[in-house]
């Protein structure tokens, strides 16, 4: 499809999801999954994850009663317009301005720069009516920093822009499909005015006399969105990760290479340990962020019904974890896709493999809701004022409970005697926590010997990543033990969960062993037990991974892949697919008179042929 069949098409899909979200009717759950099946960026997807939370989070009673019924019956679209041209990870450096006139009660949108114009917002290109958008608030002259706006940006007659408004698509992206069927747009504002209670004033408030009253609540609440939907960002990345290795696994199975003996079939690929090593802890991967992804819906959940009672004291961690785990498990789904592309061979760089499709719409999720690196950073700090706390008589609570042992932690030495040891998740989880700990206690002892800071902190930057890298590696080590832990029916389902459970924690340490040995928290020797491990749980998934994989329970429709197809009839179905190319619609291809021919006629003559 054309860019704008794609788009057009999408718009199709979403109105006839929507119809059928209200005939049906579905409930919300089944909504989710009907969306999922949709399988296309689309701009439901800001209007339902971020547009309308963003009204629930931050709008007072009446304006979640004048807006959320429109929103709800979908009579106006909405977006999130928060990043702008020069501006996205830092939001409190925005530049569009909302200037409050007391003469007409009004604010005054303004974007005074070209690197104001908002740039990037799903769904603002071509499709939404309406938009929160984030500005930095006047009154009386003095900057009060980023709030958000109820703003309409288009007639509801016949969708051209409001006068004062400048918008747009932003262009082509990455890929041929993949997130060009949204309309990411931009938005510039030309002194557009809009009523005075259309600013968000949940968290703080303008009066008619343009007075500023900020209120006793956190202002970090006005990043709440971002914090929803970073959660379910966690769980997505598990349903990319099982598609990729979906596809993959059942591919590595059909395929075949060397070992013929005495004219016998080959080798199937999936059975050679290097197609294991690079495979399984994918595998284990997917299962590894579903098991999170739950329970930070859980946690999300728990800080919601907190913060309803005014109770703020967890948002902090809230904030880490998601920010943290987003980060961790968007940047390993981008690389899983892409390694299971690799796993593939030649063929696994087909567009119908279904994987480059599944990379090109995966990978802006390290981008999209703060950039991976930035929301490491925001785990670091909330490490750093953790450990600077030790010893206060505050004791850590939730996922940094640990670091209240951090005095044993600090001089434990793992008592790993054989290979077996590591199948005990007592020691495997302490030696994820020492290793977490001592990582972010360099930190902050590395820090100390600054006198600024803030100075420290950045020299320490890419040490502080890594801290907080190995802190959100802990959290789902820990996640998937407690688990195994909680009920799983079936004795063969828990063992099969045991052997990925292992698989994804001693992968990791086998993949960041410097980490590991530089803090002491194994040996060289108790590394290489833990390789005799990892080579032993290979060989007991080996029989089961393809049934592994078959218990994502995705549809041969859904994959969209030859390679990974469900009856393993890999060969014919991709020369069935080649003969469909329109390439192959001729057997001599247009530019065969114009080019060719000429081109080894001329060879002909010159050699006298
Ligand atoms: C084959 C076909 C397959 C098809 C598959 C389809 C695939 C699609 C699948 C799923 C779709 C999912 C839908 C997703 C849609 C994506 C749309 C994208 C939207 C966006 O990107 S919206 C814009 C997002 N922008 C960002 O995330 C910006 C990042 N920056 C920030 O969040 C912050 O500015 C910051 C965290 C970097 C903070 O910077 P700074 O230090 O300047 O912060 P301050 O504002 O001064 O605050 C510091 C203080 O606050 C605490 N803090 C910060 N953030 C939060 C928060 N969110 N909650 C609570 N507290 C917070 C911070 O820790 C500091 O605290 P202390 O002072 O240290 O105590
Ligand atoms: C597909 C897609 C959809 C999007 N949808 C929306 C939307 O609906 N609404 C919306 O408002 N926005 C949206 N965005 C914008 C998105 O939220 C931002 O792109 C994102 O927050 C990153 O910000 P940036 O682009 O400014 O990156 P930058 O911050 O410019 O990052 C560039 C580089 O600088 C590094 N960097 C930045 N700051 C630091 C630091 N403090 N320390 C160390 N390194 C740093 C980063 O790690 C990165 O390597 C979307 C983006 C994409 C790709």
């Amino acid at each position: 499809m054309t860019r704008k069949e794609l788009f057009k098409n999408t718009l199709r899909k979403s109105v006839h999801a929507w119809k059928l979200i209200n005939e049906l009717p579905l409930s919300d759950d089944e909504s989710l999954m009907l969306r999922h099946f949709m399988d296309q960026p689309g701009f439901l997807d800001l209007h339902w994850r971020m547009f309308v939370p963003a009204i629930k989070g931050q709008g007072t009673e009446e304006q979640k009663q004048k807006w959320l019924p429109l929103a709800n019956k979908m009579q106006i679209i909405g977006c999130y317009a928060q990043t702008e041209l020069g501006h996205g990870s830092n939001v409190q450096g925005l530049e569009t301005t909302a200037t409050f006139d007391p003469q007409t009660d009004q604010f005054i949108l303004h974007s005074p720069t070209q690197t104001s114009s908002k740039w990037w917002p799903g769904g603002l290109g071509k499709v939404s009516t309406h938009a929160v958008i984030y500005a930095r608030l006047i009154t009386d002259g003095k900057d009060h920093g980023v709030h958000g706006f109820i703003v309409q940006l288009r007639n509801m007659d016949d969708h051209s822009p409001l006068p004062g408004i400048t918008i747009g698509d932003i262009g082509v992206k990455f890929g041929n499909g993949a997130y060009n069927s949204m309309d990411n747009g931009f938005l510039m504002f030309d002194k557009f005015c809009i009523p005075r209670d259309q600013m968000l004033m949940r968290l703080s408030k303008v009066t008619r006399e343009g007075k500023y009253v900020p209120s006793d609540v956190p202002r970090q609440l006005m990043y709440g969105t971002m914090v929803s939907v970073r959660q379910t960002i966690v769980s997505n990345a598990s349903i990319a990760m099982a598609r990729a290795v979906c596809i993959a696994t059942r591919y590595s199975a059909v395929r075949r290479q060397f070992g013929s003996q005495n004219g016998g079939i080959e080798t199937q690929v999936i059975d050679y340990k290097t197609q294991q090593n690079r495979l399984f802890p994918l595998l284990a991967s997917a299962y590894a962020f579903r098991f999170v992804g739950e329970w930070l819906k859980w946690l999300y959940t728990d800080v919601t019904q907190r913060l309803e009672a005014s109770d703020f004291a967890t948002l902090p961690e809230a904030h880490a974890c998601t920010a943290g785990l987003k980060s961790m498990t968007t940047s390993a789904t981008s690389d899983g896709i892409e390694e299971c592309r690799k796993l593939c061979g030649g063929h696994g760089y087909l567009w119908c493999s279904g994987l480059p499709e599944l990379f090109a719409v995966y990978v802006p999720a390290c981008t999209y809701e703060g950039d991976n690196v930035v929301l490491q950073l925001q785990v670091a700090r909330f490490l750093m004022k953790t450990v600077s706390q030790l010893g206060s008589g505050k004791a850590p609570a939730g996922t940094t409970a640990y670091m209240g042992r951090a005095k044993h932690l600090l001089q434990c030495r793992s008592s790993i005697r054989k290979a077996e040891d590591w199948l005990n998740p007592a020691m495997v989880l302490e030696t994820f926590e020492a290793r977490a700990l001592r990582m972010a206690v360099s930190c902050a002892n590395n820090l100390s010997k600054f006198e600024n800071q803030e100075q420290g902190f950045s020299e320490l930057l890419a040490d502080l990543v890594e801290a907080a890298i190995a802190h959100c590696q802990l959290i789902v080590v820990s996640k998937f033990i407690v688990k195994l832990e909680g009920e799983i029916k079936g004795k063969g389902v828990k063992n099969q969960l045991k052997n990925l459970c292992y698989i994804y924690a001693l992968h990791l340490i086998h993949k960041h062993l410097g980490d590991f040995l530089s803090t002491n928290s194994i040996t060289s020797e108790q590394a290489s037990l833990a390789n005799h491990q990892l080579r032993s749980l290979y060989t007991q998934v080996r029989p089961n991974a393809v049934a592994l994989v078959d218990a994502f329970d995705y549809t041969d429709h859904y994959l969209g892949s030859v390679l990974g197809r469900y009856d393993g009839n890999v060969y014919p179905k991709l020369f069935e697919e080649a003969l469909k190319d329109p390439l192959n619609d001729t057997v001599v291809p247009d530019g065969y008179h114009e080019y060719i021919r000429p081109l080894i006629k001329q060879h002909l003559r010159s050699a006298r042929l």
